[in-house]
């Protein structure tokens, strides 16, 4: 029988968990996490993420605090509020989301943010602490997928794990996590040849491509691990629907385990970021104890 694996239901453990664990930060240090979230211009598709944030943080007892800036927003203006973020002590998390409007540089905003206070995982010192196996804040997606792998599989130890992808988001982070997880991991991508045998190796596939369907029933070795790293806005008899990068319902007989799309990985990327607030926090004030 494929297990269809509940990332809300995990996603609401998580949660849990970390709000037991802030409340005890609280009780300890009188010190609320806070994490501050920047919105620039405003895309319908991020308020539903928004919203879910500002609701997690609740659950969680973080204070969450957001910025709105217009989309003709200066790159000076957003680097300036960046910078306030930096200097403000009662902001541990600063999640700046991308993409920005084309006139506005990512890279340049994901490297002004305070490595210490990165809760997406994507400045360069965070991604290098990542890939040298120092302690470090993990982008939240690969993160979450790490903690639904583990619940599934016991031993992640020489199973050959294929992510599909390469971005420094989910892809590039995911294949360093599955690397320490002492899988055998292989990305595969848009130039690679023979992608379809190369996945149907795979022990644990992760598609990561932002392609809908793009993962086929007969590219899934039988009892294969997949999780579903997609989340696209699809139109369907003229409605939004959300899919995933793989085909779910031609897929399911063939895995082991699943995750659906939606309820998979979407939630525990948000469980993760309140995960990753709670030790931002941690970080900070260990650091501030040794100085
Ligand atoms: N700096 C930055 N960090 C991000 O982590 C980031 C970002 N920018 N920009 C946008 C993307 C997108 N993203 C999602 C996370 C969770 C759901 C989620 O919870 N989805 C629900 C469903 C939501 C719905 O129903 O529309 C699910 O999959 O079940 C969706 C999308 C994080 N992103």
């Amino acid at each position: 029988m494929t297990i269809k694996i509940d990332g809300k239901a995990l996603a609401d453990e998580i949660v849990q968990g970390v709000a037991e664990k802030v409340a005890a930060f609280k009780e300890k240090h009188q010190i609320t996490p806070g994490l501050a979230v920047v919105l620039v211009g405003n895309d319908p598709a991020s308020s539903v993420y928004v919203r879910n944030k500002v609701k997690r943080s609740e659950q969680a007892g973080l204070n969450s605090i957001e910025h709105y800036l217009p989309a003709d927003v200066s790159q000076a203006e957003l680097d300036a509020l960046v910078d306030t973020l930096n200097k403000d002590d009662s902001v541990h998390g600063i999640l700046v989301q991308l993409p920005l409007p084309a006139h506005l540089s990512d890279q340049r905003v994901i490297e002004a943010i305070a490595p210490a206070k990165d809760v997406d995982g994507f400045h360069p010192v965070s991604a290098g602490r990542l890939v040298t196996g120092q302690p470090a804040l993990v982008p939240c997606t690969p993160l979450g997928c790490m903690i639904m792998l583990n619940r599934q599989c016991a031993d992640l130890s020489g199973k050959h794990a294929v992510v599909i992808g390469r971005s420094n988001i989910v892809g590039k982070p995911m294949s360093s996590l599955l690397l320490q997880a002492n899988c055998t991991v292989t990305i595969v991508h848009s130039r690679t040849k023979n992608i379809e045998a190369i996945c149907k190796e795979a022990d644990i596939l992760v598609a990561a491509v932002g392609k809908p369907l793009f993962v086929k029933p007969d590219w899934v070795k039988e009892g294969a691990i997949v999780i579903d790293v997609g989340i696209n806005a699809v139109e369907v008899d003229g409605k939004r629907k959300l899919v995933g990068d793989v085909d779910y319902e031609a897929i399911f007989p063939h895995a082991s385990a699943i995750t659906p799309v939606p309820g998979g990985v979407g939630p525990m990327t948000i469980a993760c970021l309140m995960q990753n607030t709670l030790t931002a926090a941690e970080f900070q004030l260990a650091d501030a104890v040794a100085e």
